[in-house]
């Protein structure tokens, strides 16, 4: 084997064994994720941080976060059917998970399709969540701080189109930024790394990008001072899921239950074999 591919499939190893580490840990210690999160995605997600080892809590009201957001292991933020009354408590849970020391992380939901919207996003990013994952619109509108081409909360942009933008809002916000798509790309503004594993189909299922942003935050919980590593390998187990979900599904609603269940008996072999990171 020529040197160069020696050390691709090295790398490739390490990727895998890292993901399997932090998946096994999951499991081990189920964190507590706590999730403030749109009505659509709120079972979803759910059910796949069950399935991954984790443990849910969709507790948004203001009145408890001073009480529990100080016991989570991780927050996820999602605006995806924001009202201005929904603000406050995302304010509030996440200066109460940073003054706690505990990871939150940001899901943009169509970023760039209102200026209520975009401004509260940007609001959120500037209280310094450790990863920000959107899809490819969502992650050029918050970059840009504009409206922008979004079809509401889907993308109208290939992940690869917001390389720049991901690096220079990784830079300006000093969080790790995850662009989901085809490849999902993953940078803290100098290095980048693409996610290779996952299938089309998912965009057919709701909330699947609303889910893998909570899966973040369980990885992340699990290995809170290696955010980039620990998003790669979230995104990973997820595609991966999603795929030997696929093998099992005749269309959306099927892929939803066999990605569950494949998720819940993923094993090391599985990962091992199916993982593709690489530098991009
Ligand atoms: N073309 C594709 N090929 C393979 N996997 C994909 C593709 N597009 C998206 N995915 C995967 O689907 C999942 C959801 O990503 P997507 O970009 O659709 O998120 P999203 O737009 O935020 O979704 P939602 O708002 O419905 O939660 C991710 O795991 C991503 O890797
Ligand atoms: C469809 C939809 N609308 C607001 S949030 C959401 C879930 C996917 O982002
Ligand atoms: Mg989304």
């Amino acid at each position: 084997m020529e040197p160069s591919n020696l050390n691709k499939e090295q790398d490739q190893n390490s990727w895998a064994l890292n993901a399997w580490t932090l998946l096994s840990k999951l499991r081990d210690q189920s964190p507590l994720i706590q999730c403030i999160t749109n009505f659509v995605s709120m079972d979803l997600m759910a059910n796949t941080l069950l399935s991954a080892g984790a443990s849910p809590a969709m507790i948004h009201s203001i009145e408890e976060i001073q009480d529990f957001t100080p016991l989570i292991h991780a927050l996820c933020i999602n605006v995806g059917t924001l009202s201005p009354a929904w603000l406050p408590a995302m304010r509030e849970a996440a200066l109460v998970a940073n003054k706690a020391g505990k990871p939150w992380i940001l899901d943009p939901v169509a970023a760039g399709a209102s200026c209520f919207r975009l401004k509260a996003c940007l609001e959120l990013v500037g209280l310094k969540p450790s990863v920000i994952r959107g899809n490819g619109s969502e992650i050029i509108a918050l970059s840009k701080a504009s409206l922008g081409a979004t079809k509401g909360v889907d993308s109208s942009h290939e992940s690869m189109d917001a390389m720049e933008a991901a690096k220079s809002l990784a830079q300006s916000s000093g969080a790790i930024v995850a662009v989901s798509g085809a490849v999902d790309i993953i940078t803290d503004g100098h290095r980048v790394v693409g996610a290779h594993n996952g299938v089309s189909m998912l965009q057919k299922v709701t909330a699947t990008g609303c889910a893998v942003t909570a899966l973040i935050a369980a990885f992340v919980a699990v290995d809170p001072l290696h955010a980039l590593e620990a998003t790669a390998s979230a995104l990973s187990i997820f595609g991966i899921a999603g795929e030997m979900g696929m093998d099992m599904a005749k269309g959306p609603a099927s892929l939803r239950m066999h990605l569950i269940d494949s998720l819940y008996n993923l094993d090391q072999a599985s990962v091992s074999s199916r993982l593709k990171v690489s530098s991009l």
